[in-house]
């Protein structure tokens, strides 16, 4: 029918985990369809042609692009229950401030290890002694993040380092985060993503 959802994503990616996160926080049923990123589908490069990127939203036989542009749309659509923004202008400003800090600092250019840490000590400050980003409830900035800890154990085991020593209160809030079915059931698998790197490591093929 015409309000059908259909997710374009790719399960080990953290943009795609973003999305079916916010989808699950919001009781949305949706048709999953899982790309080739090699042999893209004509339904990907029509709906996503200037990035030829997943995630794709498909609502209404329209597209949405861009995983936190999503997020924003389907808090906005499915305003009913579970908000991910807080209503306060302000306070949107700085939730969207420390999400597009995520992007460019944890999921951008895969930065150094010394880089990546450093920026997961600014995170662990900003988080302080809070349950959650946002306060007191699971919001847009942990939305942001949480898909980072499919890849804790590849930062671990390729950067030689240990989470919880570097940044505890991040690793204790993910476990919190990971309480929550609609993350548990959203996020790839650890090992999972570890065995898809070194996949495509050795086929040298981007993802
Ligand atoms: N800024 C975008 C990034 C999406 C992306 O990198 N998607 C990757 C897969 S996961 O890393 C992708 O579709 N790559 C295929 C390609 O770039 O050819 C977002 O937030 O949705």
């Amino acid at each position: 029918e015409d309000d059908q959802l259909i997710l374009l994503e790719w399960y080990p990616s953290p943009f795609a985990a973003r999305v079916r996160i916010a989808l699950a926080e919001k009781g949305l049923k949706y048709e999953s369809r899982p790309e080739d990123l090699i042999n893209k589908s004509p339904l990907l490069l029509k709906m996503n042609p200037v990035h030829k990127q997943i995630p794709v939203l498909i609502h209404k036989s329209r597209p949405i692009c861009g995983s936190m542009v999503t997020v924003q749309y389907i808090d906005e659509v499915w305003n009913h229950k579970s908000p991910l923004l807080p209503s306060d202008p302000l306070q949107r400003a700085h939730a969207k401030f420390w999400a597009d800090y995520v992007d460019k600092k944890i999921f951008g250019i895969v930065a150094s290890k010394k880089e990546l840490i450093e920026c997961f000590k600014i995170l662990e400050e900003e988080l302080g002694d809070k349950p959650y980003f946002g306060g007191e409830s699971f919001g847009y900035v942990d939305l942001s993040l949480i898909p980072c800890y499919s890849c804790f154990y590849t930062f671990e085991t390729l950067g030689k380092l240990i989470m919880a020593e570097e940044c505890p209160k991040i690793v204790d809030w993910a476990h919190r985060c990971l309480q929550k079915e609609s993350v548990s059931k959203s996020l790839c698998d650890q090992r999972k993503f570890y065995e898809t790197i070194l996949e495509i490591s050795r086929g040298g093929s981007t993802w």
